[in-house]
């Protein structure tokens, strides 16, 4: 019987994220320690002649519209490439904040490429597929295959696989959106400069979330001019009992604590839902 066509998009976390400076062609070079977590959306493929997209969950509305959605750019991208790509329709659970730097649209979009690979029987180390995740945006391809690992260059550049300890996490996000494009132009970085201060950090396994302080995100300073309820955020996460580290992801505003066990993340995640009832709190685990 051929394997079932799901897979789950787990949202992405940025653990570290270093920016080395400004490339000519305007995008970022980045150095970033990325950890997926134990929550995420949902997609299923249902082989057919058409491609198309039905979205529900709590967040699919404000994901946009399904022409627009990452699932279907890179679908079309990798069916520009490969002749006679099987398609069909893709069924997707959204639950992820949107606009959020847990990378929900990327990993739908790589999840949506795994299917297509499984359904094709494609290895995930095709060609046609690293192109058409690049071309999807600058967080697809590490979602490709959602393991611990370095990101380089403007997110292309890969590292191999981490096993890292599983790191007990609350994640928090305000419901309000931050985007992508707003946050780097924030940082201020003119096409060619370099981020004074920016330095290549190797990460080691042991004393991880020591490790994790002594580094940071440069995106978090300039995300926070923008929407300031990160640093509410952040401040609500630091008060929590336990918080070994309290970091925005990506672009924010998602931000995520660190904790040393699974009752101490749930025990946090309740402290801030109890001051902050509208947000999304998830209590999950990173690796
Ligand atoms: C901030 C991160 O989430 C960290 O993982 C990613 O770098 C952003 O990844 P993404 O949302 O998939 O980004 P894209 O959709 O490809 O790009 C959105 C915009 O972000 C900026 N961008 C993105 C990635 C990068 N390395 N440098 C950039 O300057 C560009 O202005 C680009 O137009
Ligand atoms: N499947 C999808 N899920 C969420 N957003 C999507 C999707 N497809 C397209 N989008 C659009 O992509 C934009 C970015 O959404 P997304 O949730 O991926 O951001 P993000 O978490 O900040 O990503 P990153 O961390 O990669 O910067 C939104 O403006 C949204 O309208």
């Amino acid at each position: 019987m051929p394997p079932p066509l799901a897979t789950r998009a787990p949202a992405k976390i940025n653990l570290t994220l270093h920016v080395l400076g400004r490339r000519a062609d305007g995008y970022h070079e980045l150095e970033s320690l990325v950890a997926f977590a134990g929550t995420g959306d949902d997609l299923r493929l249902e082989p057919g002649p058409r491609l198309a997209l039905r979205a529900s969950g709590p967040t699919a509305a404000l994901a946009g519209s399904d022409v627009d959605n990452l699932v279907l750019k890179a679908a079309r991208l990798l069916a520009d490439r490969v002749d006679g790509l099987q398609i069909g329709i893709f069924h997707l659970t959204k639950r992820l904040p949107v606009a959020a730097g847990i990378g929900g649209g990327s990993s739908d979009a790589a999840a949506a490429l795994r299917l297509l690979a499984r359904l094709n029987e494609l290895p995930l180390s095709h060609p046609a597929l690293r192109e058409a995740a690049r071309l999807t945006g600058a967080d697809v391809p590490v979602c490709l295959e959602p393991r611990a690992r370095m990101m380089r260059g403007a997110g292309e550049a890969l590292g191999a696989p981490l096993n890292l300890p599983r790191l007990f996490a609350v994640l928090v996000n305000p419901r309000v959106p931050v985007e992508t494009p707003a946050v780097f132009k924030a940082l201020g970085l003119r096409p060619g400069q370099a981020l004074a201060g920016a330095e290549h950090q190797s990460v080691e396994r042991s004393a991880l979330i020591d490790t994790l302080n002594a580094a940071r995100n440069d995106l978090e300073s300039p995300a926070l001019r923008i929407q300031p309820l990160i640093g509410e955020a952040l401040g609500l996460l630091r008060q929590t009992r336990g918080c070994r580290l309290a970091r925005m992801s990506g672009s924010g505003a998602t931000v995520f604590g660190l904790y040393d066990d699974c009752e101490a993340a749930a025990a946090a995640a309740k402290a801030v839902r109890r001051a902050r009832p509208d947000w999304w709190v998830k209590a999950t685990s990173l690796r």
